[in-house]
């Protein structure tokens, strides 16, 4: 599991560490200066490269002579970064502090390092450090953006250390200008194809809101960050995470100390959806496994009911009932006939993929208003067979009626999170959605109840406890049906820990998030990284859940 520290509980972590001499920045800077060094070697792979050396003339044959080569010296006993060069821009800060030093590492092991310092103040004792290398330095009152432009395209490596934890709202001028034209060369080049110097983060890209992963102004996309001690929130939430490229937590000595005491934003990893994901036993039977019952898919959509039910069944179901009129049905069984179509008790409800809200839908409305009062408890357990924990998709969110309970699950893309919570009287469009995904994920759980979780190339799950956000998929799961089968894959898991979150609601939100592992996981295998189709990630989710479950992570 991954699990971020805010800047205060940063701050709170490193306090006692700091008064009692640790040098927390000494150990971070030179982290940072490896991990620059190292991706300038891989990067100038001739430079790293073992290299023959002959010696004298060549024989008469053109060849030299064995005897007249010197063995290859080994990779990595040349200084492979020697010559290459580096910009660091320098702010105000630790931040700046930071870069000052790792830049006097990367000088003194022969990269030739030009400091570009974007405040009048910068920390006094590291640039003193990068002096004493025989860096060149740029001051602030030197400083023209286009020289700084010119600098960074001719460059090997960019350290970004202008803001870190100590990071308010958008980047002021001048970093905030230096920031924006290197944002857009570096999007010129990249849509152009050319090649554009490596960008390393200290801690968090400039300019990202650090704790809610907010991107309010001008941020220089990272490939890497090295973040000290722990992830920051704005590493895991969108927008701001996908600005982070790969990201490197270096331990500087905060390890053993206790991390947050609340639980605030989290990524799971695999062996977290193991431990979600239930494994039949010996005496499982196909109803203590966890029955599904899928509503999904119109005359008009019918696909939808398909995928939905296809993550169902491939996510392990123990049985899925997929209810709706027979063109529907006659589908759902023409491609699973393991399903079956009669009514009866579930353990979870997937309602709404592929069901319009228009009236064209052959009783699908009417099924999923059944369906809803069970999960609401409006309606006697007699009548419904019991509260249980359902997944509410496309139709299904315009037909709500009650307050829901955390184990029901709305699953919207950031258009139909916006439509819902217009209905519910907020004045939100869908680029609001997007540039605060997690305040609206938390305003559409607050409204209605349910755990949110709202799906985009970052998705984030949010109930009444820890926000999880994850990252698994390929940007090509962008495709149309990859939401229903999510939808399915959400019931299962949903049936099969039934007990569990009937027990404990807010554990609702741990298994939505391992759901959108495995999708994701399941979006990758298919993948290969190529296109893959909704029925491709559906087909691949029983390989990825042996993965997960045999520890042979995918
Ligand atoms: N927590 C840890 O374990 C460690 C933290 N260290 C570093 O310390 C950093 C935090 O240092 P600080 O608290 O000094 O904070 P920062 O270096 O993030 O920034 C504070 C400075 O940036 C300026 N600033 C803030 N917002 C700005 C904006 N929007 N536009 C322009 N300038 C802005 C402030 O005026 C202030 O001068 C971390 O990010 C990390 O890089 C490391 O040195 C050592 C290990
Ligand atoms: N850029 C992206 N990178 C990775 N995954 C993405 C990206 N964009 C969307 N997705 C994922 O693709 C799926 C699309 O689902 P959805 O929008 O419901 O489509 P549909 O309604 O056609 O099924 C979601 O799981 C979403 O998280
Ligand atoms: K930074």
């Amino acid at each position: 599991m991954i699990e971020a520290w805010t800047a205060d509980e940063m701050r709170a972590a490193e306090k006692p560490l700091l008064d009692a001499g640790v040098p927390l920045m000494d150990r971070a800077a030179r982290a940072l200066a490896r991990t620059v060094l190292g991706d300038i070697a891989r990067r100038r792979p001739a430079a790293g490269m073992p290299r023959r050396r002959v010696a004298g003339s060549l024989g008469s044959d053109g060849l030299p002579g064995e005897g007249r080569v010197r063995p290859a010296r080994r990779a990595g006993t040349r200084a492979p970064a020697r010559g290459a060069a580096a910009l660091l821009l320098v702010g105000a800060g630790n931040n700046g502090g930071d870069a000052l030093f790792a830049g006097a590492h990367l000088a003194r092991e022969g990269v030739r390092v030009t400091a570009v310092l974007v405040a009048s103040e910068v920390h006094a004792a590291g640039l003193a450090a990068l002096r004493a290398a025989r860096a060149e330095v740029i001051e602030r009152s030197e400083l023209r953006v286009p020289a700084v432009v010119a600098r960074a395209e001719a460059a090997d490596a960019v350290v970004d250390g202008l803001t870190g934890a100590g990071s308010r709202g958008a980047l002021r001028p001048p970093a905030g200008g230096i920031v924006r034209a290197l944002a857009d060369v570096r999007a010129a080049a990249e849509a152009a194809g050319t090649p554009w110097p490596w960008v390393v983060a200290v801690d968090v890209p400039s300019g990202i809101g650090v704790d809610d992963g907010a991107v309010p102004g001008p941020v220089l996309p990272a490939d890497r960050t090295v973040a000290f001690g722990a992830y920051k929130p704005g590493l895991l939430l969108p927008p701001a995470a996908p600005l982070a490229g790969s990201v490197t937590v270096t331990d500087v000595g905060l390890g053993s100390l206790q991390g947050p005491q609340f639980a605030g934003t989290l990524r799971l990893e695999d062996d977290d959806v193991a431990a979600v994901l239930r494994a039949p036993g010996p005496r499982d039977h196909k109803y203590t496994r966890g029955v599904v019952g899928v509503v999904a898919g119109t005359e008009k959509f019918p696909g939808a009911g398909v995928l939905a039910a296809a993550g169902a069944v491939r996510a392990g179901a123990g049985l899925v009932r997929a209810l709706g009129p027979v063109p529907v049905t006659s589908q759902i069984l023409s491609r699973h006939p393991e399903a079956v179509t009669v009514g009866g008790r579930v353990q979870s409800w997937v309602l709404g993929p592929g069901i319009p809200s228009d009236g064209s839908d052959a009783g699908q409305d009417r099924r999923v208003y059944g369906a809803l009062a069970a999960v609401t408890g409006v309606l006697d357990a007699e009548v419904t067979g019991g509260v249980v924990p359902a997944v509410i998709d496309a139709g299904a969110m315009a037909m709500l009626e009650h307050r829901l309970p955390e184990i029901a699950v709305l699953t919207p893309h950031a258009g139909e999170l916006a439509t819902l919570m217009s209905g519910l009287g907020h004045e939100v469009t869908r680029a609001d959605v997007e540039a605060e995904p997690v305040r609206w994920a938390r305003a559409a759980h607050r409204a209605t109840g349910a755990t949110v979780l709202l799906k985009g190339a970052v998705t984030v799950v949010v109930g009444s406890g820890a926000t999880y956000a994850q990252a698994d998929a390929p940007a090509w799961l962008a495709t149309a049906g990859a939401g229903d089968v999510l939808a399915g894959i959400l019931g299962t898991l949903l049936a099969s820990r039934a007990a569990d979150v009937l027990a404990d609601h807010a554990l609702t939100s741990r298994v939505a998030a391992a759901a959108v592992v495995v999708h994701g996981r399941a979006a990758a295998l298919a993948s290969g990284g190529g296109p893959v189709t909704a029925s491709d990630v559906a087909d691949a989710v029983p390989r990825v859940i042996a993965r997960i479950l045999g520890g042979d992570h995918a």
